[in-house]
């Protein structure tokens, strides 16, 4: 069983996140886990803090000269700003005197529409938001990128690859139909500013973002999450909590800010006749079964069924809007605006990089549910044994 946590504040020392259950042998290095979270800062219209920013990784366990050892893997990633951070986000007590000084600790008392401020202050009885947005802050998704990092490697060594990639940014969308990246695509797709593969759209985007962050407003959109390589029978049908699509549902949603979740062409099949919203099955010229279509985004009554797996997840706009928009301050009861310090007008390439993490997380639970293994060896060889053993007429593989 893989599982995993992750601790920390957006602005205390360090996050952390813990996964257990990873077999041993698994390729992983600081760099790796490094890189990924490189990728995590990228993105035209993220805020200032992305600029200095370091996400200096530190592997504390579980690895050893490159390799699992199959313990807990645990990685601290450190937040590069704590030294001014270290009073008001001390662990220990501080003098209240020191705090006062401090213009940073001033108490966040106008709560945000559409953060956690408001409502997390009513349940954890707090009287500003400091304590509430620390948590609830998508700075946290650096550990979920980080422990993806883990999930990615358990999945590249059964040969499944993912590629994540931003497909609309507020109104402006890819074109329908267009090329799906693959892995060899992920490089250009990270250089460019939105992690977008279409050019043209790209650079609509970008003119979106500049109007967005001259008048004030902040920008959401839609990222999909592709996987290559899968086998077919991840997940279930047999109960819903198995079912690989509402695992991911689950773990997309789980994203901040994500408010809507599709698999395959998910609400456009709503509006087709049945004869236009599946995959038909028939042998192609080399007598191989295969798909005509991959509506479904590779998954069938909650298992993967072998053709590439499509998630979408849409982002609304970042809820710290430069504008600021209406509130009561909790301390005086009045009305006034949310407060506002710095924050990014856009984080949608950055969503698309968690995206794929949660995805990779869910994808290898469920790789390692069904073929088990304590070292990656026995999980791979338990995994062809499976594929070679599917019967010739219900093999789409061609083994
Ligand atoms: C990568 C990423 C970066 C984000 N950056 C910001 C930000 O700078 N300012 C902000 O107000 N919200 C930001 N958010 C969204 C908030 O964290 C989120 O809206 C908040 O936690 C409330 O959760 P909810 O939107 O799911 O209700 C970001 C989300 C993601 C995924
Ligand atoms: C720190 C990250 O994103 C943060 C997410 C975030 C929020 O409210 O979710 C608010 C901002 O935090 P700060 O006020 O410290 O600049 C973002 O920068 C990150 O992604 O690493």
């Amino acid at each position: 069983m893989l599982r995993w946590l992750t601790a920390g504040e957006s602005h205390g020392p360090a996050l952390v996140g813990i996964i257990e259950g990873v077999p041993a042998g698994v390729e992983l290095t600081s760099a790796l886990i490094q890189d990924a979270l490189a990728r995590r800062r990228l993105g035209y219209g993220r805020g200032a803090r992305m600029k200095f920013e370091q996400d200096i990784v530190t592997i504390l366990g579980g690895v050893r000269h490159g390799l699992t050892q199959g313990g807990p893997v645990a990685i601290q990633i450190a937040n590069s700003e704590w030294p001014k951070w270290e009073q008001i986000m001390s662990a220990d007590p501080v003098d209240p005197a020191e705090l006062a000084n401090q213009a940073r600790n001033a108490p966040l008392t106008r709560p945000r529409p559409g953060h956690a401020d408001f409502t997390g202050m009513q349940k954890y009885a707090f009287d500003e938001a400091r304590p509430v947005l620390e948590r609830a802050s998508a700075r946290e998704t650096a550990t979920r990128v980080a422990l993806g990092v883990v999930a990615a490697q358990i999945l590249a060594a059964v040969g499944v690859r993912l590629v994540s990639h931003t497909v609309q940014i507020a109104g402006v969308a890819s074109p329908e139909g267009a090329a799906l990246p693959v892995f060899a695509d992920v490089a250009a797709l990270d250089a460019d500013p939105l992690r977008c593969f279409d050019t043209a759209t790209s650079a609509a985007m970008v003119a979106e973002v500049d109007v967005a962050q001259k008048q004030g407003e902040t920008l959401g959109g839609v990222v999909e999450v592709l996987a290559y390589g899968l086998p077919p029978g991840l997940g279930s049908y047999v109960h819903w909590d198995r079912r690989l699509d509402s695992r991911l549902a689950g773990a997309l949603m789980g994203i901040q800010a994500i408010k809507g979740v599709e698999v395959g062409d998910g609400f456009a099949t709503a509006a087709r006749r049945g004869s236009a919203a599946h995959d038909e099955i028939e042998r192609d010229g080399d007598g191989r079964i295969v798909r005509t279509s991959n509506r479904a985004g590779g998954i069938e009554g909650g298992m993967s069924i072998g053709d590439v797996l499509r998630v979408r997840a849409a982002m609304k706009p970042i809820a710290t809007v430069p504008r600021a928009l209406k509130t009561i301050d909790v301390a005086t009861g009045e009305p006034a605006k949310a407060h506002h310090q710095r924050s990014d007008v856009c984080a949608v390439p950055a969503a698309g990089v968690v995206a794929e993490a949660m995805t990779a997380l869910v994808l290898a639970e469920a790789l390692l549910e069904k073929f088990g293994g304590d070292s990656m060896p026995e999980t791979e060889r338990n995994m062809n044994s499976y594929l070679a053993s599917i019967p010739v007429n219900l093999d789409t593989l061609g083994l």
